[in-house]
């Protein structure tokens, strides 16, 4: 699993003409984390350094694609699975679906980047709460906490087939209508969080087609 993620997030490098990617999982279950038959075969410190690197690049360039992505979370994320919905940009629960990140119960840290990212997302506090208390956060707490962006009704839970269809209308209410060089520069922009590089993701749009037609449109933006 962890070698075909790496391989798929290379393969969206090369998608050019992108907006938007989907992460989720299959019958009822997001992802339950490190196989544990290989966890136990590379139990070592310096396999664990190598997973952790290879897990890290994954997860990095996942973040940096210019598209925007979004974990679609039916059942249950754990473990690594909980730190692989930290490496999209928004996240939708089912409502009852559960997230719990179970890796000091497992007698480690966080190996998927979920450390740096979770402490991004919530806070320190809260972050270091639920990485050493290991408790299930339901989809109603993710909410509020600000691990869950959106809640998917719970009659699409054991149907992963409308639950996709929600997520992506939802992503497609957020960039169906502009071109794919203006969501590629918005998340560009975002995702560099740096003001010279913004700078210079900004100007590869201006002047650009998009551009020249919106002016064209004369476009009002009040109402
Ligand atoms: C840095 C990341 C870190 C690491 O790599 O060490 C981690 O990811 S730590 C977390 C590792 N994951 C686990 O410890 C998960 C252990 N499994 C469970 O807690 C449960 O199976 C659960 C909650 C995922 C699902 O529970 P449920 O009641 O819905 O179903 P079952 O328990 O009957 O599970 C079905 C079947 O799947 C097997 N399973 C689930 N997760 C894993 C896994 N990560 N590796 C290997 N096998 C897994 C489970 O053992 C059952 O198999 P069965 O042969 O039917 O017993």
């Amino acid at each position: 699993m962890m070698v075909d993620l790496n391989d798929a997030v290379m393969e969206l490098e090369h998608w050019k003409t992108g907006k938007g990617v989907i992460l989720y999982g299959v019958g009822g279950t997001f992802c339950s984390g490190g196989y544990l038959d290989t966890v136990k075969n590379i139990c070592n410190s310096e396999d664990g350094y190598k997973m952790s690197t290879l897990m890290h690049d994954s997860v990095l360039r996942l973040r940096n694609l210019p598209l925007v992505s979004v974990a679609l979370v039916t059942g249950k994320a754990i473990g690594g699975g909980a730190e692989l919905i930290l490496a999209t940009d928004f996240r939708l629960l089912s409502s009852s679906s559960e997230i719990r990140f179970v890796e000091a119960r497992m007698g480690v840290g966080t190996g998927w980047a979920g450390g740096t990212l979770l402490q991004r997302l919530v806070g320190p506090r809260t972050a270091l709460d639920l990485l050493l208390t290991c408790r299930k956060v339901s989809a109603d707490e993710a909410l509020v906490l600000g691990l869950a962006d959106d809640l998917i009704e719970e009659k699409d839970d054991d149907d992963d087939e409308a639950a996709l269809k929600k997520t992506t209308d939802w992503l497609n209410e957020r960039i169906a209508h502009h071109h794919y060089s203006v969501v590629q520069t918005v998340k560009g922009i975002i995702a560099c969080d740096d003001f010279e590089e913004e700078r210079r993701i900004f100007s590869s749009t201006w002047g650009g087609k998009a551009q020249q037609d919106a002016l064209n449109k004369n476009m009002k933006h009040n109402n």
